[in-house]
């Protein structure tokens, strides 16, 4: 990017174009494309580019008859330019003149091109609301490689709920510290108690300015994240190995059990926001930074997390750029880095120890499959059952054997949760 974007409407091209055209996450683009702005512009142009993100396979639907010889035929700015006027309009609630005149002007000095782009979108006024209406969105806005991951592991209407949730905003969640009155808290904080104890906020206004957060009594973790450090139980004094821990949440959900943690990660970068989140919340862990692959405890330990780098299909909510990133859903490299974590965690266990393996992914391959490899993958480790009392714990949520699924189309009255796979096992002896 040449020079930072002036406006939230040419951030939000700069990031829609950084993800489709030059195929960098979000996380990437937003430093360069939302520095300059002022933070009312910067939350508008994050709006705009995840609905554009999340409703793309509608917009382009509607734009392609359109443009007799194809979007694609056009250069990136323009075709930006026209799928951020539809978003605007048609799925921001922007007034017409104003989602077509910031658009149009998206395009300088193009003559040419703004002038395709005016006449489409104002010719879009007379169909684009029978059009939009007869559209299967949630099949449209979901890419072919997502929708088979997720027909592969649920049945039909399920995985066409869960791409409907897609579309939503995602909620805003915290933890508590333990010892806190969840209600109370609720009632400051202008929070919903939700069914496994964490709080569901209020979206918007600044987060830090919240009550408790100074203090470092709550942080932000979705209410299915929160789940495979509660799902170990860690107990005071217990020696834990949290291995793939940056940023943080379930350290923290660890240490302030009383746990003993050693939080690993293999990430340098990631460890600084480990730190941070240990000193705001005056919680404590040894952090340590290793390949969790092949690293050796220094005594066999009551527990561990192993919550592994996955392919994150379960957090698309939150990240709408991922659909279209991660092109064939390709989880093969990952599947063997989990194996050999996984493997690698069995051997640091005592005897009797227990280990929750835990992925926000929703393939198949990353979740019961690979547990169904249990035998192969680590001989030593056996599944551990949730009793009914555990299972009444998690209403809702899909509890099977010694698993648990969390997916965005559960708990549809409160909002939904994250996609998460999580295993209990427990070392034989
Ligand atoms: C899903 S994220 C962890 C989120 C974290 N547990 C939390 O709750 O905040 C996965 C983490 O695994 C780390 N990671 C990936 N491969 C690793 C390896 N071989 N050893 C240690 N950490 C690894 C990544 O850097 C990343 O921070």
């Amino acid at each position: 990017m040449s020079r930072p974007p002036r406006d939230s409407r040419a951030a939000a091209l700069a990031l829609l174009t950084g993800v489709l055209d030059e195929h960098r996450t979000l996380d990437q683009l937003a430093p360069a494309a939302l520095a300059s702005l002022p933070p009312a512009e910067r939350a508008l142009a994050q709006r705009l580019a995840a609905t554009t993100l999340k409703r793309l396979g509608q917009i382009d639907a509607l734009l392609a008859p359109r443009l007799p010889r194809g979007l694609k035929s056009l250069p990136p700015a323009a075709r930006g330019a026209l799928r951020l006027g539809v978003a605007q309009r048609w799925f921001a609630d922007i007034p017409a003149h104003a989602a077509i005149n910031t658009s149009v002007n998206l395009l300088g000095r193009q003559t040419k091109l703004k002038g395709l782009v005016n006449a489409v979108l104002r010719r879009l006024e007379e169909s684009a609301e029978a059009t939009l209406a007869a559209q299967d969105a949630a099949r449209l806005n979901t890419p072919d490689w997502l929708w088979r991951t997720l027909e592969a592991r649920f049945d039909g209407a399920t995985a066409r709920a869960i791409a409907s949730a897609h579309l939503a905003e995602p909620p805003l969640d915290v933890t508590l510290k333990p010892g806190l009155d969840a209600a109370e808290w609720a009632g400051r904080l202008g929070a919903t108690v939700l069914p496994t104890g964490s709080l569901r906020l209020p979206r918007g206004g600044d987060l830090a300015a919240r009550p408790g957060h100074g203090e470092g009594l709550w942080w932000v973790q979705d209410a299915a994240a929160a789940l495979p450090a509660r799902l170990l139980a860690p107990r005071p004094g217990e020696a834990i190995a949290d291995l793939c821990a940056a940023p943080g949440g379930k350290t923290l959900q660890l240490a302030a059990a009383g746990a003993r943690v050693m939080a690993l990660d293999n990430q340098e970068k990631r460890l600084v926001r480990l730190h941070e989140n240990l000193a705001r919340t005056g919680l404590e862990a040894e952090v340590i930074q290793a390949d969790a692959a092949t690293w050796t405890a220094p005594r066999p330990l009551d527990a561990v997390l192993l919550d592994a780098p996955c392919s994150a299909s379960g957090t698309v909510r939150r990240h709408p750029d991922l659909p279209h990133l991660r092109r064939g859903g390709d989880v093969g490299p990952l599947l063997d880095i989990q194996r050999r974590l996984l493997a690698n965690a069995a051997g640091l266990l005592r005897p009797g120890g227990r280990l929750v393996y835990a992925v926000c992914a929703l393939s198949r391959a990353e979740g019961p499959d690979l547990i169904a490899d249990l035998p192969a993958i680590a001989p030593d480790l056996a599944p551990d059952p949730f009793s009914p009392q555990e299972r009444a714990s998690l209403p809702g949520l899909l509890v099977e054997g010694a698993t648990v699924t969390t997916h965005p189309a559960l708990w549809p009255e409160l909002g939904g949760l994250d996609g998460f796979f999580m295993a209990r096992l427990r070392r034989r002896g």
